[in-house]
């Protein structure tokens, strides 16, 4: 039982997910037990080949409806204790302080229209600086460059800006100002930490990054704690005014929600993409491997640091095998004809839709498949559908493993996101990585994280040590392949990664 419920405080804490498909909107107990959910899509848009942006409305909005929903559900504003807020990370907003109006549609992570960008700054040599002071790498990926490319290419924002009239946000920051009608310009250190302009180290904006980018200062937010004052909702919101107290990118909060409080812990989230977070505690690891290092959470001035894998393809490759090429109706058949496939015909796919993340970083590489016969047949397509995630998160496993020795060889991944409904995937994952694979009780961790930072902040949850004993698994997955078997499939992957790499 933990502080609120002790206290026999009835009221809920709200947490707001804002993802790239969708806005969430659930509310948990003092048990941390679901109350309410909402949720609802919007839509995509593809400017041009190999952009991705969103409509800053629509991300509000989303939130916005899903928020009251849930919110009516149990009864209304007096209910809720507190907000928490996690969000797609570096996904990049600009809005205009005067109006609240964003100058251009938020340009999302998976856009790649700063490639050249980030090639002109590694051949001028400014890689070494950005990484030793934002544990990042230089690609489109992180905010820095689509911050630049706003104020370069929409008509006037440099001129607005260097005025001090425009703002830059990721998601949580354009929620906090809506939410607070305009009084809060503030973020997280988990999400200052995916901009490209945050040193890690000092926990501050980095002058010199932001001079190489050319990026007034004034545009930036507060940096907070993860659990800290973000200010409150304006009474005409939800009724009521309602505090705001707990900020996190979507997979830091999913590393807390699932308690991995601890050095050496690891959670990996396995949604369209995937994001493995190794806790390394106090001090910052520099990755020799191509892993970033990024803030895990940030509690009262301490920041918790992580290694973190990103794989752009895990559940996309589900969706491909239904959408692209029509072999499964729904996602959850994957595993069923996956488990039709004969060992004597091995295919492997290399999933790199858009390119390869972690270790690799390689954006010209497209996806192949290897080993394909004239028996091949749905069957195996979907077996290495699934499969490509677990040898993805092998690869991370073994750079993470490199990259810290303290960690030990002993792991046992915590799993969550959509993909890990399908038992079939997380045996092979188990299998493949040679260690248990456990999978929690409650699904919505990355909610749930965003939950226990707001509730934290009031002492509605307990501190970390507590809340870690109330952690509950729902399936421990054992590995159960031989070894030589294990490393003969490993190594099939790595030749058919090998062919995969560019250049
Ligand atoms: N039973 C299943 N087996 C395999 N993949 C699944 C299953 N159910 C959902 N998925 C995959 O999980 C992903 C959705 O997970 P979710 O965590 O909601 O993703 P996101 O937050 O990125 O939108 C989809 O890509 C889908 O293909
Ligand atoms: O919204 P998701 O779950 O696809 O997560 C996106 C990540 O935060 C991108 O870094």
């Amino acid at each position: 039982m933990n502080a609120a419920a002790k206290a026999g405080d009835n009221r809920l804490i709200l947490a707001l997910d804002q993802g790239t498909t969708s806005s969430r909107a659930i509310i948990f107990d003092a048990n941390t037990r679901v109350a309410a959910l909402a949720q609802k899509e919007f839509p995509q848009h593809f400017p041009q080949s190999g952009w991705v942006e969103h409509d800053p409305e629509d991300l509000w909005q989303s939130s916005l409806e899903t928020a009251r929903e849930a919110v009516a559900k149990v009864g209304g504003a007096g209910r809720i204790a507190a907000i928490g807020i996690t969000n797609q990370r570096e996904t990049t907003l600009v809005w205009d302080r005067r109006t609240g109006e964003a100058v251009a549609n938020a340009i999302v992570w998976q856009d790649r229209r700063t490639s050249a960008l980030c090639s002109r700054l590694k051949e001028e040599g400014h890689e070494e600086l950005f990484t030793s002071r934002t544990g990042l790498l230089l690609d489109p990926y992180f905010s820095g460059t689509k911050i630049a490319w706003i104020l370069d290419n929409v008509e006037g924002a440099r001129e607005k800006a260097e005025a001090g009239h425009l703002a830059f946000g990721t998601v949580d920051s354009w929620l906090i100002w809506r939410l607070t009608g305009g009084r809060v310009h503030a973020t997280d250190a988990t999400n200052a930490s995916r901009t490209l302009v945050y040193d890690i180290h000092k926990g501050d904006w980095d002058d010199d990054l932001l001079g190489i980018l050319a990026i007034p200062r004034s545009m930036l937010p507060e940096v907070k704690n993860s659990a800290d004052d973000f200010g409150a909702s304006d009474t005409e919101i939800f009724g009521a005014p309602i505090p705001i107290s707990g900020v996190a990118g979507d997979q830091q909060a999913a590393t807390v929600g699932q308690a991995c409080f601890e050095a050496g812990m690891l959670k990996s989230t396995y949604g369209t993409g995937c994001f493995a977070l190794l806790n390394t505690g106090t001090a910052p690891v520099r990755s020799t491997n191509r892993l970033l290092t990024t803030i895990a959470y940030k509690l009262n001035g301490k920041p918790a640091y992580a290694l973190e894998g990103s794989i752009f393809v895990a559940g996309a490759a589900v969706q491909w095998l239904r959408d692209g090429l029509g072999m499964i109706g729904q996602a959850a058949e994957s595993s069923a004809l996956a488990a039709q496939a004969d060992d004597a015909h091995r295919v492997y796919l290399v999933p790199a839709f858009t390119g390869l993340g972690a270790p690799y970083w390689d954006a010209d590489a497209r996806g192949a498949m290897y080993g394909l016969t004239r028996a091949s047949g749905p069957a195996d397509f979907a077996r290495a559908a699934l499969e490509s995630v677990g040898y993805q998160t092998r690869d991370l496993l073994e750079a993470m493993h490199s990259d810290w020795s303290a960690g030990g060889k002993e792991t046992v991944l915590r799993v969550d996101g959509g993909m890990v409904a399908s038992d079939w995937a997380m045996q092979f994952l188990a299998d493949i990585l040679g260690a248990p694979v456990d999978r929690p009780v409650v699904a919505e961790t990355t909610a749930l994280g965003a939950a226990y930072l707001a509730g934290l902040r009031h002492d509605y949850y307990p501190e970390p040590v507590e809340m870690a004993a109330q952690w509950a698994l729902e399936r421990r997955f054992e590995p159960r392949m031989e070894p030589d078997f294990r490393d003969r499939l490993y190594a099939g992957w790595r030749d058919a990664i090998r062919r995969t790499v560019s250049g």
